[in-house]
């Protein structure tokens, strides 16, 4: 019986891995006292700031071989699938002593809360940490590895599969001015990358200390457990007369699932699942803290008098950015996320978007000065979440997708009032095939350079470089002002060698290659095959032209093992969207899970509502109205997405978000109705009592009076200053004058209906 063996099957496979850990970190440290794995950067090959992985992750990958070898062990001796075994064991205690996952956060507080927790955790009431930072990516199928939890290299005919290299060569060829996406901008590409690192940062393992793991040294050790280089043939054009054959690629940390017991190897997202703005506040309250200044609910700014307003600096260099020897005062900077240094596009809308925090946070402060610096912040971030969805889901998403499948998906914001639409029961998280391949399709939009100040700059002189924002009259304004005033490169197989080439290069032909690493990647997360992936979105055939079909068919032999990431950025765009049917199933997918799975989506009645005037003010945002009170650029496109006819929006003419709907107690009395029936009203709405201290209102109020009407003009007949509270005429606060509230309450019934 399986249930009586299983005891003794999961004690020794614990012992066992608990060797193969021992061993493993012993390995790791004789490799960093010899000086092979370091911390930092070297000047060759990819070492980029994804590398930076939080040692949280390393402990929860522990769990993660302890979840993979008793899996591995029940699985071999019973011959049974996990599902089956794990309803023979149903109510046994979890295999971890150490899970991370084992003890559910309280979420009793959340409850009422306005306010999303810094880490995500406890957005779901139910499952606490559904969406939380340093929780597993979900999968839309199974994963699919190679022996168990061995990266896929094998094709379905057991031969092995491609060098991910190879694929990158023969496919991914270099993107070429004829392929610019004629009516989008750069913008689209640089808010993607954005949008992205908000919603996922990947764990990739990390050897003693934090160092990064070199897979690629000498040494007959080097394929360690974490390792799986990527192997460059030795006929490669670009890379073979510099003698590489070899590309560092290290896996990323397992992670077990949360139920903390059997399963397949899964992936750690670090970062909040949510769009909740966690790239700028960080997902963990430590980040967080760290970048808040605690006055006035603002955020840290550098304090370089020459350009102010600029994100804090990282003085330590700790992302292990490039700068100039002689300038002293360039450094890279802080955000919430690790990878802000990674290009300057990236840096620009992080500072863009940290300015909008502060610039909010001093509108709210100046209309309620009894707000502490804690309600400042939580309200200005509450406010910064609401405008990140709303570009999203407004303005972005349609770009990508199409307005059909936007509709069909049911992705569109209304245009009034709240709404409801929260799923206790969706899971928010990022499916690993979204953020291992899907949401990887703006890697094809990067162009070669970023377009700054009157001149064209190679990407490879910009990653992990913030020289060019220190400018004195507008580093970031140039930065935004190319990305606005040229093309993205189209969705399609070709992608810049300056990414697939130069990749965080240091040094001459000793960059990475982004569509290889992509490749492995989804190898090394077990991705399923583009077939499965297009069944299970139900596509249709010939979503390829038929000479990039053919092409993949040559390269792969066997269509069952072409892959996610090259077919799907390949296949022809969806009417009125940049990517194909397959990817946009599975963007569509993962931003309806992002929707109707996060309590807090903005749009949603509930504790956290916004009011509808509130909403108001968010929906009147756009990107461009963001960067244009953020920047000292004068005019700029009115859609920051589109290239082509888009009307211009004079900065000096965007309003700023109206604050007194955030104001404690009544706000301003609205203008007088018509005179009908020979009453006339007017209303007030409370704005609070939350976050106000006191509780100072509730409902709407209204003010009746009766009146006259003459040729069209309402004259005053009797002044009688009906005021009545909470919401349609229950109760009457004051009457003077001769009409009486019955009479009164029924002429106004009328006028309400009118
Ligand atoms: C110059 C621009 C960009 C550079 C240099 C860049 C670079 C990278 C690198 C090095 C990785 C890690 C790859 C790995 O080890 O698996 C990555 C991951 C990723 N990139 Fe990009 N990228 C850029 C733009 C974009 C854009 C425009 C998008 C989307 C619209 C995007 C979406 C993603 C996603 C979803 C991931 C996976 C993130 C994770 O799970 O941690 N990237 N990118
Ligand atoms: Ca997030």
């Amino acid at each position: 019986m399986v249930s009586d063996d299983i005891s003794w099957i999961i004690s020794r496979s614990l012992r066992r891995v608990e060797r193969s850990i021992r061993d493993a970190n012993a390995l790791d440290k004789l490799f960093s006292d010899k000086g092979i794995d370091q911390k930092g950067v070297r000047n060759k090959d990819l070492f980029g700031p994804h590398l930076l992985t939080s040692p949280r992750a390393k402990n929860i990958s522990d769990a993660g071989m302890f979840s993979i070898g008793v899996t591995k062990a029940v699985v071999d001796r019973f011959n049974m699938s996990i599902q089956a075994i794990k309803e023979q064991i149903r109510g046994r205690p979890p295999v971890l002593d150490h899970c991370p996952f084992s003890i559910a956060p309280d979420c009793t507080p959340s409850m009422m809360s306005r306010y999303r927790t810094i880490d995500g955790s406890c957005n779901n009431i139910f499952n606490g940490f559904w969406g939380a930072s340093f929780t597993p990516f979900e999968r839309m199928l199974p994963a699919v590895y190679d022996y168990f939890d061995k990266p896929r290299q094998t094709s379905v005919k057991g031969l092995p599969l491609p060098l991910a290299r190879t694929i990158s060569t023969r496919f991914h060829l270099p993107s070429v001015p004829a392929n610019l996406m004629r009516d989008r901008s750069h913008m689209t590409m640089a808010f993607g990358q954005f949008l992205s690192y908000d919603i996922q940062r990947n764990a990739l393992a990390t050897g003693y200390d934090g160092a990064n793991i070199d897979c690629c040294t000498d040494n007959v050790e080097r394929r360690r457990h974490n390792c799986f280089p990527i192997e460059i043939p030795t006929d490669d054009t670009y890379y073979s007369p510099f003698n590489r054959t070899c590309m560092n690629f290290v896996r990323a940390f397992p992670t077990p699932n949360l139920d903390c017991y059997l399963g397949q190897r899964e992936q750690l997202n670090q970062n909040t699942h949510y769009i909740d703005g966690s790239q700028i506040y960080g997902s963990d309250q430590f980040t967080s803290d760290s970048l808040r200044s605690f006055t006035g609910g603002t955020l840290k700014t550098g304090l370089d008098p020459d350009i102010p307003n600029m994100l804090p600096k990282d003085t330590n260099n700790s992302a292990n950015c490039i700068l100039p020897q002689l300038i002293s005062n360039v450094q890279c900077f802080m955000a919430g996320d690790v990878r802000v240094n990674e290009q300057p596009a990236l840096a620009s809308l992080h500072t863009i978007f940290m300015r909008e925090h502060n610039r909010i946070a001093t509108g709210l402060s100046a209309l309620n000065n009894s707000w502490s610096d804690q309600v400042l912040f939580e309200e200005a971030r509450k406010i910064i979440g609401a405008i990140l969805q709303h570009i999203t889901y407004n303005e972005y998403l349609p770009e990508i997708l199409g307005s059909a499948i936007m509709y069909s998906y049911d992705l569109y914001p209304r245009s009034y009032g709240n709404i409801h639409g929260y799923q206790s029961n969706t899971n928010p998280s990022i499916r690993n095939e979204f953020a291992t391949a899907a949401f990887r399709f703006g890697h094809s939009m990067v162009h070669d350079s970023l377009k700054y100040r009157g001149s064209s700059l190679l990407f490879k002189d910009l990653f992990n470089n913030p020289t060019t924002l220190y400018h004195a009259n507008g580093g970031i304004d140039g930065i935004i002002k190319g990305l606005l005033d040229w093309q993205s490169q189209k969705v399609d197989e070709r992608l810049s060698q300056q990414i697939t080439r130069n990749l965080f290069e240091r040094q001459s032909g000793f960059g990475a290659d982004l569509a290889a690493i992509n490749i492995q990647r989804g190898r090394d997360h077990g991705i399923p095959s583009y077939l499965s992936m297009k069944a299970f979105c139900n596509v249709s055939d010939n979503v390829h032209s038929p000479s990039v079909w053919s092409s993949l068919k040559g390269i792969y032999n066997v269509s069952e093992d072409i892959e996610l990431f090259p077919a799907g950025v390949s296949e022809q765009p969806v009417t009125g969207g940049k990517v194909g049917p397959t990817f946009a199933c599975i963007i569509a997918k993962q931003f309806e899970a992002l929707k109707k799975g996060d309590r807090y989506y903005y749009e949603y009645f509930g504790n956290q509502a916004f009011t509808p005037k509130q909403l108001d003010e968010i929906r009147k945002t756009t990107l461009s109205k963001v960067i244009c009170r953020n920047t000292g650029l004068h005019t700029i496109p009115s859609k920051a997405f589109r290239i082509d006819n888009s009307p211009y929006l004079r900065c000096s003419s965007v309003s700023d978000i109206d604050y007194n709907h955030w104001k404690c107690g009544w706000l301003e009395w609205e203008l007088w109705r018509p005179c009908v029936n020979f009453i006339r009203f007017r209303i007030r709405t409370c704005s609070g009592p939350r976050p106000c201290a006191t509780h100072v209102c509730t409902g709407n109020s209204f003010h009746v009076e009766m009146c006259d009407s003459h040729a069209g003009v309402d004259i005053l007949r009797i002044r009688t200053n009906i005021r009545i509270f909470e919401s349609m005429l229950k109760q009457e606060e004051k009457i003077n004058g001769t009409v009486d509230l019955s009479t009164a309450q029924d002429l106004f019934k009328d006028v309400i209906r009118q």
